[in-house]
C-alpha cells in the first residue's frame, strides 16, 4: 500500500531525517528540483508565474523558480509576504530575480502555486484566495506544490473557494486531502515526488491485491462458496450474486430472489436454514434488494446467527440501525454509503479516515465507507483510501456490485480488511474497463480481466 500521511506524520517523519544530518535545505532543494522537472515536462519553456507563501511551501516555490530559470523558463515570483523560515528565506535570496507582490502579479500561461502546504492552519484572507482564483483562472496549466492551497491536509476539507489544479506534487508521500473529497478532485493528477524521507504511516492506499487463481488441488468449495440472501428487490441480490461468481468464487448460492440469472447460480428457498449452516459455505452476503420487512429482519437474523463471515450492505444495515449492533463472532465487513453509516452510527466528527476508524471500533466489525473517496478500516485500526475511481460509478446496482465481490473475497478466506481493499481495487479496475456511462449489470463482465491482473 502507498503510505498517505497527516501533516503532523510528515513533519514528524523529516523531523526524524533532519535529526539524521540532512539539513531541511537539502530537502528543499530536492523538493524545488522535483517541482521544476515536472513543470519541465508539463509546460516545457511556458512562461512560469510561482506564487510563494511564507513558510516552506513558499521556499519549495522559490527553489523551483532558481531551478526553471537555470533551464531557460522565463520565470516570474510573486508573494503573499516575506519568508518567515530559515530555509525559505535562503532559498528566496538563492531566487535572484524580482518579488512582485501578489495582489499585483499578471497571470502566466504556466501558474505554480507554492503559497501554502501542510502548514495551512486556517481560511486564506479572501484577498489571497481571490488572487489565487483569477491567477489559476487565466493559466493554461496550474500546479500546486504539495496540496492546493486551501484544502485541509488530513480531511481533505476546503478552507474556502479553491481552484481546480492539473498536477499537483505530492512531496514524499500522499496526504489525506490527495484522496478525500472534495479536495482530491481538485489536485488534477497527483504525482508522489520522493525527496528522501522514509515515512510510516496508518493509513495507504488500497493497492492492487493478489490473488492467485485455483491450482490443481480446488475445487468448487475450496474456492469459496458464497451465500447471496435476496429479498424484495431480486436484481440487487442477483447483481450481488453475479459479481460473486465473477469475482471468483467457486459456488455461489442465491437464497431467495427472483427469476433472470445465470445458470451456474445456484437457486435456494429463502428460508433455507439447512442450506445456510452448510459447513462448506464460507461467507453469506446480506443487504442488497433485501427489503425492510419482517421476512428481511428474520433473514438477516438467521445469517447473523450462522457465525459465518458475513458482509452486511444497503437494507441488512438499516435493519441493524436503532438497535445496538450484534457481537460478530466471525469476520464481518459493513459496506454503508453515508446515508447508512449515519443511520447505524449517529454523526461522528472528523474526517472521512477517522469517523470510519471509529464506526469500525465501535461495531467491532471492519467498516468500507462508499462514496467517490471509500474509506475502509478495522477495528485494530488498519485504515485505506481507495484510488480514485471513475466517477461513473455514481449509478444504481454499483453497490451491489461491490458487495458481491467482496462477498468472494471473505469466502477466498481473505480477512475482512484485506476482502475490502480487493474489492474495492478489482470494483474500480472493472470500472475503468467498463468505460463511460456504465450501468452496474456491465462491472460483472469486466471483473475476468481486472482478476487476471492480481494473478
Ligand atoms: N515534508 C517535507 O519533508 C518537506 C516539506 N517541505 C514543504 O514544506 C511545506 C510545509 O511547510 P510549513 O512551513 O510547515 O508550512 P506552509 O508553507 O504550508 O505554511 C506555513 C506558514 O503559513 C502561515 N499560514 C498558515 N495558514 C495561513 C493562512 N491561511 N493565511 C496566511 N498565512 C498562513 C503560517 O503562519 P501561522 O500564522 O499559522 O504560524 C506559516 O508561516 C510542505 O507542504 C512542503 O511544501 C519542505 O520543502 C521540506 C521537506
Ligand atoms: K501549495
Amino acid at each position: 500500500m502507498k503510505p498517505i500521511v497527516t501533516a503532523a506524520e510528515m513533519r514528524a517523519a523529516e523531523a526524524a531525517v533532519i535529526g539524521g544530518g540532512t539539513s531541511v535545505e537539502t530537502l528543499m532543494e530536492r523538493a524545488g528540483e522535483a517541482i521544476a522537472e515536472a513543470a519541465w515536462r508539463y509546460a516545457g519553456t511556458a512562461p512560469a508565474l510561482i506564487l510563494c507563501g511564507p513558510g516552506n511551501n513558499g521556499g519549495d516555490g522559490y527553489v523551483a523558480g532558481r531551478l526553471l530559470r537555470e533551464r531557460g523558463v522565463p520565470v516570474r515570483i510573486a508573494a503573499s509576504a516575506e519568508p518567515r523560515t530559515d530555509a525559505a528565506r535562503a532559498a528566496r535570496v538563492a531566487w535572484d530575480g524580482p518579488v512582485e507582490p501578489l495582489a499585483d502579479a499578471r497571470p502566466a500561461p504556466l501558474l505554480i502555486d507554492a503559497l501554502f502546504g501542510t502548514g495551512l492552519t486556517r481560511p486564506l484572507d479572501p484577498s489571497l484566495g481571490d488572487a489565487l482564483d483569477r491567477l489559476a483562472g487565466a493559466a493554461r496549466y496550474r500546479i500546486a506544490v504539495d496540496l492546493p492551497s486551501g484544502v485541509g491536509t488530513d480531511d481533505g476539507i476546503l478552507l474556502g473557494p479553491v481552484p481546480r489544479f492539473d498536477l499537483t506534487i505530492a512531496l514524499g508521500a500522499l496526504k489525506p486531502a490527495h484522496r478525500l473529497q472534495p479536495s482530491a478532485a481538485l489536485c488534477g493528477r497527483v504525482a508522489v515526488a520522493d525527496i528522501g524521507v522514509p515515512v510510516t504511516a496508518r493509513l495507504g492506499e488500497v493497492a492492487r491485491p493478489r490473488l492467485p487463481p485455483p491450482g490443481p488441488a480446488d475445487n468448487k468449495y475450496s474456492r469459496g462458496m458464497v451465500a447471496v440472501i435476496g429479498g424484495e428487490m431480486p436484481g440487487a441480490a442477483i447483481l450481488a450474486a453475479t459479481a460473486a461468481q465473477r469475482a471468483g468464487a467457486g459456488y455461489v448460492a442465491l437464497f431467495g430472489g427472483g427469476p433472470g440469472a445465470p445458470a451456474a447460480l445456484v437457486r435456494k428457498d429463502i428460508g433455507d436454514q439447512a442450506a445456510l449452516s452448510d459447513p462448506r459455505l464460507c461467507a453469506i452476503v446480506i443487504g442488497p434488494g433485501l427489503g425492510r420487512t419482517e421476512e428481511a429482519r428474520a433473514a438477516l437474523d438467521r445469517a447473523l446467527g450462522t457465525g459465518k463471515p458475513l458482509l452486511l450492505d444497503a437494507d441488512a444495515l438499516s435493519l441493524l440501525a436503532g438497535r445496538p449492533l450484534p457481537r460478530f463472532v466471525a469476520p464481518t465487513l459493513m459496506t454503508p454509503h453515508e446515508g447508512e453509516f449515519l443511520r447505524l452510527f449517529g454523526r461522528i466528527e472528523g474526517s472521512k479516515v477517522e469517523r470510519a476508524r471509529l464506526a469500525a471500533a465501535r461495531a467491532g466489525a471492519v467498516v468500507l465507507l462508499k462514496g467517490a473517496d471509500s474509506v475502509i478500516a478495522a477495528p485494530d485500526g488498519r485504515a485505506a483510501i481507495a484510488p480514485p475511481a471513475p466517477s461513473w460509478l455514481a449509478s444504481a446496482g454499483t453497490g451491489d456490485v461491490l458487495a458481491g465481490i467482496a462477498g468472494a473475497m471473505l469466502a477466498r478466506g481473505l480477512d475482512a480488511f484485506d476482502a475490502g481493499c480487493a474489492a474495492l481495487w478489482l470494483h474500480g479496475r472493472a470500472a475503468e474497463m467498463a468505460g463511460p456511462a456504465l450501468i452496474a449489470d456491465d462491472l460483472a463482465q469486466h471483473l475476468a480481466p481486472a482478476l487476471a491482473a492480481c494473478g
